[in-house]
């Protein structure tokens, strides 16, 4: 499912870089900001490998005096004890996509042809860091633990108690999000008044998250030589119908208390056949779907399926009883809930304004799935906002502008230590 051989990925993983930090009493901030980005991006941790980039940055935590750090699993998580009324978390997932011939990472001069047009003309004088997580979400990652390190109560004073939380497979199947683990084995290393999710958005504020569900649609056949047809059913041929479909699909754009959501439903695998002289008798096409806040997951489902999923036809796959898929079988893969924005949360509304005044720019709608819908469960409003392009995540050239780095340090610097 488009991950690299075995082969591969271990001689990837031995390039990883072990350890990070910076140093307190001669790095300057855009300093310190560059070592821990490229540090961040040079240790590999596609989902499933994020041990040792969970290492790092629970040594790192732990040689802070003002933090107390806990983990579980492959998520740390590091609170401060100021006294202070109120509780901001902080929070990032470490692992990233797979990789695409896009590790290690490596800065960029301005000039250099492999920065793409639109950051060149973006930031024309900016060094540019390229490589997989660049935006999804290592600049964001960086941006923290410097926070974390800086924010002391001593040289600085913020004005909320603080809690980091590093955590490990966001990208991949929601049983296996470090972040969910915590919360139901630790619900108490989770609390606070407000959280920010360091997800690209740059620099912007991105409101609550469309939620994603993914299933296979499969098409049946029956096998025979290919040599002899009539003596089978070619469930490729049907699954033709599946993709007919999904091209018919025209995303719908839908505002959900002010901010406009973007749905999509897409095949993003698809696998079939067991010989090149056999008539297939099975087609699956992995089909992904992201729907907007005004929708709960049973309401999504039943677009895609029916209300009813229908009879359970064994190696848990359903007929779809109604929906964009009647007819075939489906077998559900992963579902996470979608969030509204909460835009109108004290600190939210607050935050926003310096991110307007800060950048000019006005909140917009997170397509993405984020852990913003996590903490709309638990009741504590969140919001996205993070550094690097949200339209440059998964790609192959995925890349940030350092001034990106600075920008969203100093608007989080700025309000944790000014407050509403
Ligand atoms: N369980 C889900 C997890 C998918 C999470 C992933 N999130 C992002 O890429 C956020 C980046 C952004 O939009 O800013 C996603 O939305 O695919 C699954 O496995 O599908």
């Amino acid at each position: 499912m488009g991950r690299m051989t075995d082969a591969t990925t271990n001689t990837l993983a031995l390039q990883t870089v072990r350890e990070i930090g910076f140093d307190k009493a001669t790095a300057t901030r855009a300093q310190a900001l560059a070592a821990l980005t490229e540090q961040l991006m040079a240790s590999y941790s596609v989902s499933d490998d994020e041990g040792p980039l969970t290492d790092a940055v629970e040594r790192f935590l732990q040689a802070q005096p003002h933090l107390t750090v806990r983990r579980h699993g492959d998520t740390i998580v590091a609170s401060t004890a100021f006294g202070r009324e109120r509780r901001v978390i902080l929070a990032g997932h470490l692992d990233v996509v797979p990789v695409i011939d896009n590790f290690p990472p490596r800065w960029l001069e301005p000039g250099d042809p492999l920065i793409r047009e639109d950051v060149a003309a973006a930031f024309p004088h900016d060094r540019v860091m390229w490589g997989r997580g660049a935006t999804d979400m290592k600049a964001s990652d960086a941006v923290m633990l410097y926070l974390a390190a800086v924010l002391d109560d001593v040289a600085v004073r913020p004005r909320y108690d603080l809690t980091y939380v590093f955590y490990d497979h966001e990208e991949v199947v929601a049983e296996k999000n470090g972040l969910r683990k915590v919360v139901e084995a630790h619900p108490d290393w989770i609390e606070g008044d407000f959280a920010i999710i360091g997800e690209p958005t740059d620099c912007g504020i991105e409101g609550g998250c469309n939620g994603t569900m993914r299933f296979d649609v499969v098409a049946h056949g029956t096998a025979a030589h290919s040599a002899r047809a009539w003596m089978g059913d070619n469930a490729i041929h049907k699954a033709g119908e599946i993709l007919r479909r999904l091209a018919a699909y025209e995303p719908a754009d839908v505002p959900v208390d002010g901010l406009t959501y973007r749905e999509g439903v897409n095949a993003t695998l698809i696998s079939g056949g067991k010989g090149t002289n056999v008539i297939p008798d099975e087609c699956r096409v992995h089909v992904n779907y992201r729907f907007a806040p005004d929708k709960t997951l049973p309401e999504a489902k039943a677009l895609m399926m029916g209300a009813d999923c229908g009879a359970e036809l064994g190696n848990g796959e359903h007929t779809a009883t109604g929906g964009m898929f009647e007819g075939f079988g489906i077998e559900m893969k992963d579902e996470s809930p979608s969030a509204r924005p909460g835009m109108d949360s004290p600190l939210a509304a607050s935050l926003s304004r310096l991110v307007r005044e800060r950048t000019g720019r006005e909140p917009l709608a997170k397509l993405g799935w984020t852990d913003v819908a996590r903490f709309a469960i638990l009741g504590i409003p969140a919001v996205n906002l993070g550094a690097g392009s949200p339209l440059l995540a998964h790609k192959h050239d995925e890349q940030l502008a350092e001034s990106e780095l600075t920008l969203m340090a100093d608007i989080l610097g700025e309000w944790l230590v000014a407050g509403e």
